[in-house]
């Protein structure tokens, strides 16, 4: 049992209306249960699968999901980057593990399974390339019509190529993702498509099992600190709020410490933080190599904030130049790749531990929310071209000196 109730006046809603804002205040909406109804133990989640669905009773789903088998994405012990930071407890999960290479995926799953228990026909999306990407994955599994609208020229080329392949309805608009969202708001809206960014209370729903399964993965332990990049702000406010569902119901006794990182041309979150402001000041025109955390007016943002100050977190900010350093250095000593805003998380918890704003000894997951295939020009731009030579012994030999 569960109900849609807004995040700033606690209006109530229907969990069957189609209702992404408050009528009342014009905040976000977020999923409520009756968590005296909640009835599983751990044990009985640690005995299933790591996947979103593990978690069931903590979802809106009630029949069988649309999956493409998400989550259960690896965690990564940095033992060489945490070395060199002096973190021996410096942990990745690589979200960029999921079916279509990010964290959206857990979303999805959930939203466009609430689109078809809802009768919703068409599903639509304003995105910076991943959302965009999952939900056409989503929507094709579905069998439902997807319209997406990406900021012309802004989207990186592999999320761009799984949207069209996927069979979406792709529309590049001449303006940034902010203006886009609003407009494939206002088409929801007006056209009866189902909106599936993160203004959807449920899609929001599938991201906080990141926290879970961090937690799990540690052997129930929570980590001291969980550190996102930021963008739309919908991910870091879904863990937060997945993992208050778990102290409410007794799993867990504390929280980690919730860390928002940013790209420094487009940090409104890290300047509220920083300011002590209620209310976000957006980015008119954001602008860093990281295209997916491109945003200048998170609509989360109240959300975040409140995660990051309630658990004694923090927002910081890294530059274009950190984001890609910390890209190569996850890919060269680690093993792992990323996509640019992925790093950031990283990136973010490097400059944090060399300000010596984080304590040593601390546990810290760092989510890395994309994979690193997603953005290839990027990869390419950075890295010296393949040599060419002819085909023979002598001259691979003479290449290799
Ligand atoms: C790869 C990647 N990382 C991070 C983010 C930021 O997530 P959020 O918008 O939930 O803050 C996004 C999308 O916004 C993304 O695509
Ligand atoms: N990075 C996102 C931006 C849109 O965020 P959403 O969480 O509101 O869908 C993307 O991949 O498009």
């Amino acid at each position: 049992m569960y109900r849609l109730v807004c995040v700033h006046c606690g209006a109530i809603y229907s969990p069957d209306q189609i209702i992404y804002t408050c009528n009342r205040c014009g905040h976000l909406l977020t999923v409520e249960y009756d968590m005296d109804g909640i009835d599983v133990s751990r044990d009985e989640w640690n005995r299933r699968p790591l996947s979103v669905w593990r978690y069931r009773e903590l979802l809106p789903v009630r029949g069988e999901p649309v999956s493409l088998q998400e989550g259960g994405t690896p965690l990564y012990h940095l033992k060489t980057i945490g070395k060199e930071l002096g973190l021996p407890e410096l942990y990745a999960k690589h979200e960029g593990m999921n079916p279509t290479g990010s964290f959206k995926d857990r979303g999805m799953t959930v939203g466009v399974s609430m689109a078809c228990e809802l009768g919703m026909t068409s599903v639509a999306c304003a995105s910076t390339g991943n959302t965009s990407a999952s939900l056409a994955a989503y929507a094709a599994k579905a069998g439902v019509p997807c319209v997406v609208l990406l900021p012309a020229g802004k989207v990186a080329l592999g999320k761009v190529a799984q949207a069209l392949m996927h069979g979406a309805r792709v529309i590049s608009i001449r303006g940034n993702f902010d203006r886009a969202l609003e407009m494939v708001h206002e088409l929801c809206i007006t056209h009866g498509l189902y909106l599936l960014n993160s203004v959807n209370p449920y899609r929001l729903e599938g991201q906080k099992t990141i926290g879970f399964e961090a937690i799990d993965q540690l052997g129930g332990e929570v980590p001291d600190r969980m550190v996102l990049p930021v963008g739309n702000a919908g991910n870091i406010s879904a863990v937060y709020k997945g993992l208050r569902e778990l102290e409410a119901l007794g799993f867990i006794d504390r929280l980690p410490m919730m860390t928002g990182i940013q790209a420094a041309g487009s940090a409104p979150v890290v300047r509220a933080i920083e300011r002590n402001l209620d209310v976000l000041v957006p980015e008119s025109a954001p602008e860093t190599i990281a295209t997916a955390i491109r945003i200048g007016a998170p609509v989360n943002a109240e959300k975040a904030l409140v995660a990051i100050r309630a658990t004694g977190g923090t927002a910081a900010s890294v530059t274009d130049e950190e984001i890609l350093a910390m890209q190569r250095d996850l890919a060269r000593k680690e093993g792992i790749g990323v996509e640019p805003a992925s790093a950031a998380s990283v990136a973010g918890i490097r400059k944090l531990a060399e300000l010596g704003l984080i304590d040593k000894d601390e546990r810290i997951v760092c989510v890395v929310t994309g994979h690193l295939l997603k953005d290839p020009e990027t990869v390419v731009r950075q890295c010296e071209p393949p040599t060419e030579i002819d085909a023979d012994l002598p001259s691979l030999l003479s290449a290799l000196r």
